[in-house]
């Protein structure tokens, strides 16, 4: 099962022969199992024949254009998921291969998650079949023009007005506007809008609120509501079809009910009354979506790598001096190291966002049981493992375009469009250095009850293990020794523990533990980062000891995660140095086995993006083509240009013929 959707010659057959594994099985490990390939080929295929999905005008429309064409494709996606009778897993994998950001993604991705976890169950009954049959499309209206990440802060207020039992939702000033919810500018008639609760003079922080936004009739925005989109963003196409929104209110009046009643509720009398959960479940549809965004980032970076690793093989310079073929630039070593450990991230991350996914659900069931001790955990992987990844997955996009040279700036490359869809993740859902910040506070607590003699569970059981950990030294003596995984998690563990410890140590020298972190928050920063790389590169380790058929696929998968680990060691080399983990010898072997590893990937490079199994439609470059025919490809791209439409420009009778035909008026001329 190839995903060929292009010519008829394979460009890359030769590429392919030299794999020393089994293709079909590495896709069952990259999705997951077998069921999985199966379905995804599917929904990509049934998208790839369907001509209202075709995307390769999309950075030609204009914002209106773009705008008409995603709802074009949201409405007929969800025509072709009621008469196929798609299953909600193949609903989500048609979404995905349809692939241009729009409402539908925040309706189902964060206003029915709301709904479904801070309603009520009377609420969820009412709302959310409602929402299934899209007779109301939401958005999620968190974010305001003053504040984002302080979601403390927000501005917008509900006061209960016990006469009508209603609540009055209103703006209060210009900075509580409603600022970037997705879908809200253009299509939601309804939102999950976050606003500070005021019952009987009191205000108690913010609570979701189910508000109607727009008629359901001739959708017009209903009284006391201001709606519009906020404007243009980076980037032609990309994030463009989206129409992010600004909203204010102005003491709009909704039913008590429509008040997000499961965490805390206010009596027809006006009393607040909150249940006995832990009121940061209200965050809970931030850390949904954060695992989601984990997932979808392996997913943008493995297409930034399989563009950029097929065209790296048909792409030739230099090298021969006797007029022979010139030498394709994948093998050039400098383009190797800087395109594998890519490759490699692509597959750590496809990983542990398999195990995200895994401990999100754990997290959940024991919620529904009241046990809420693993939620703090839950907090801390998602929201690091959302900011690593995404901010190595855009740098990464930005990498893939400079090994594609000139053609990689190019919109039919697909990768400017790819980072500009992209980068966004570093920001939404979290700024990510906010984020990361959130895990050092964990960290520093974790740290702070081990003189307690708490033992740390989960992703910091290692810290444990102080008293070894912090003394330790590494016993590689050979580039060989590298290879052993208890060597490369001993570095990880003790690099991360000795970072953390002297966070902490550093801080208690500070007038106080606010004024301490503030102080230490650069420092802070990289001892998460360290933290949350040594969850992934666990988490591969792990993924190794499972059961992985098929010839050849675990040995690659463990040069991969040997590569991301030893990429990671090397360009971190500061940290393990500065800690006294390694000495500088042990990081010249890593470094000399990684070029081992890189010789081993080469045969296999095309064959490990082929895993991905990416039809051509879903790629939507030129250079990343199945087949390799990336020049009368590029050559006919550009052809389709508005700009080509006519020989002679508009424009040249206006300003380009006078100049030419002007007669000459300067003297020295
Ligand atoms: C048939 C069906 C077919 C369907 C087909 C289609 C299906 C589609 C499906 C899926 C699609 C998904 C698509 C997704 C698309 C994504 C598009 C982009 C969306 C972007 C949306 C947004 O951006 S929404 C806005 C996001 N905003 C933020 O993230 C704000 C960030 N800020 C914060 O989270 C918080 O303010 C803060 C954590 C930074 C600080 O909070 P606070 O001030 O309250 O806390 P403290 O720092 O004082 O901490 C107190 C205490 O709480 C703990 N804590 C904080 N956060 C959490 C949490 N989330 N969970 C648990 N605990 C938390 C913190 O650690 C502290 O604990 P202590 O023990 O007291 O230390
Ligand atoms: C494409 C896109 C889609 C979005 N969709 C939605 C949506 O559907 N719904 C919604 O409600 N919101 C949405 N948002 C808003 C998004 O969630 C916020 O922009 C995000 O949470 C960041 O908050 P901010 O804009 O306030 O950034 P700020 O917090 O103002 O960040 C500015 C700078 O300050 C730094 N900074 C902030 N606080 C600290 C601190 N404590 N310590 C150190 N540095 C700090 C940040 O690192 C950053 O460098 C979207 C945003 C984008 C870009």
């Amino acid at each position: 099962m190839a995903a060929v959707d292009g010519g008829e010659v394979d460009h890359l057959a030769g590429e392919r022969a030299t794999a020393h594994f089994d293709v079909d099985a590495m896709k069952v490990a990259w999705a997951g199992s077998r069921h999985a390939v199966e379905v995804n080929d599917r929904m990509a295929r049934l998208v790839a024949s369907d001509p209202v999905f075709r995307k390769d005008t999309r950075t030609m429309l204009s914002r209106k254009e773009l705008f008409k064409d995603t709802l074009k494709k949201a409405a007929h996606a969800w025509k072709r998921i009621v008469e196929l009778r798609l299953t909600e897993e193949e609903a989500n994998l048609l979404r995905l291969y349809v692939d241009q950001p729009g409402y539908v993604d925040l309706h189902w991705g964060m206003f029915v998650p709301a709904i479904k976890g801070q309603g009520t169950e009377e609420q969820q009954k009412k709302w959310v079949p409602m929402a299934y049959k899209f007779q109301i499309i939401g958005c999620y209206a968190q974010t305001e023009l003053g504040h984002g990440s302080n979601v403390q802060g927000l501005e917008t207020t509900a006061t209960f007005d016990p006469n009508t039992d209603e609540f009055v939702v209103h703006s209060p000033t210009l900075t509580s506007s409603k600022w970037w919810p997705g879908g809200l500018g253009k299509a939601s008639t309804h939102a999950v809008v976050y606003a500070r609760l005021i019952t009987q003079g009191k205000d108690y922080g913010i609570h979701g609120f189910i508000v109607q936004l727009r008629s359901l009739d001739d959708h017009s925005p209903l009284p006391g509501i201001t709606l519009g989109d906020i404007g243009g963003k980076f980037g032609s196409g990309a994030y463009n079809s989206m129409d992010n929104g600004v909203l204010r209110f102005d003491h709009v009046r909704i039913p008590r009910d429509q008040m997000l009643m499961r965490l805390s509720q206010v009596t027809r009398e006006g009393k607040y009354v909150h249940s006995d959960v832990p009121k940061q479940l209200l965050y809970g549809t931030m850390v949904y979506v954060r695992q989601t965004i984990v997932a979808d980032a392996s997913k943008a970076l493995s297409r930034a790598v399989c563009i950029a690793v097929r065209y790296s093989a048909i792409r030739k310079q230099f090298g021969s001096q006797a007029g022979g073929p010139e030498t394709q630039v994948l093998n050039y070593k400098t383009q190797q190291s800087r395109l594998f450990p890519l490759l490699a991230s692509a597959y750590a991350y496809r990983f542990v966002g398999e195990w995200l996914k895994w401990l999100y659900t754990d997290v959940m069931q024991k919620l529904e049981a009241k046990d809420y001790s693993t939620l703090p955990e839950a907090h801390a992987c998602t929201a690091g493992l959302k900011s690593v990844t995404t901010s190595a997955t855009a740098d990464a996009i930005e990498e893939c375009r400079k090994l594609c040279g000139g053609h990689g700036y190019l919109n039919s490359s697909g990768l400017p469009e790819l980072f500009a869809v992209y980068v966004p993740a570093c920001t939404y859902e979290g700024d990510n250095v906010v984020l990361l910040l959130q895990v050092a506070r964990f960290l520093m607590k974790t740290v702070s009850q081990l003189a307690s003699g708490k033992q740390p569970v989960g992703t910091t059981a290692y810290m444990g293990n102080i008293q070894y950990l912090m003394q330790c030294k590494s016993a590689v003596n050979t580039a060989g020794d590298w290879l052993n995984p208890a060597a490369i998690k001993e570095v990880f563990e003790a690099r991360a523990l000795r970072m953390a410890v002297n966070c902490a140590q550093n801080i208690s020298k500070a007038p106080s533990q606010e004024e301490g972190f503030s102080e230490l928050s650069p420092d802070l920063l990289e001892s998460a980062v360290a933290h949350v790389q040594l969850i992934i590169v666990t988490k591969f380790f792990e993924k190794l000891q499972q059961d992985i058929i098929g010839h050849g696929v675990k040995e690659q998968l463990q040069n991969l995660c040997n590569i991301y680990a030893l990429f990671l060691l090397h360009k971190h080399l500061g940290d393990f140095l500065s800690t006294g983990c390694i000495t500088p010898k042990q990081g010249a072997l890593a470094n000399e086995q990684l070029g081992r590893l890189y010789a081993q990937v080469r045969p296999n490079a095309v064959a490990l993006v082929d895993a991905f199994d990416y039809t051509d439609h879903y790629l939507s470059s030129v250079l990343g083509r199945y087949d390799g025919d990336v020049y009368p490809a590029l050559y006919a791209e550009a052809w389709k240009d508005p700009l080509n439409e006519t020989v002679i420009p508009d424009g040249y009778q206006e300003h380009l013929r006078p100049l030419l035909k002007q007669q000459l008026k300067f003297s020295r001329l």
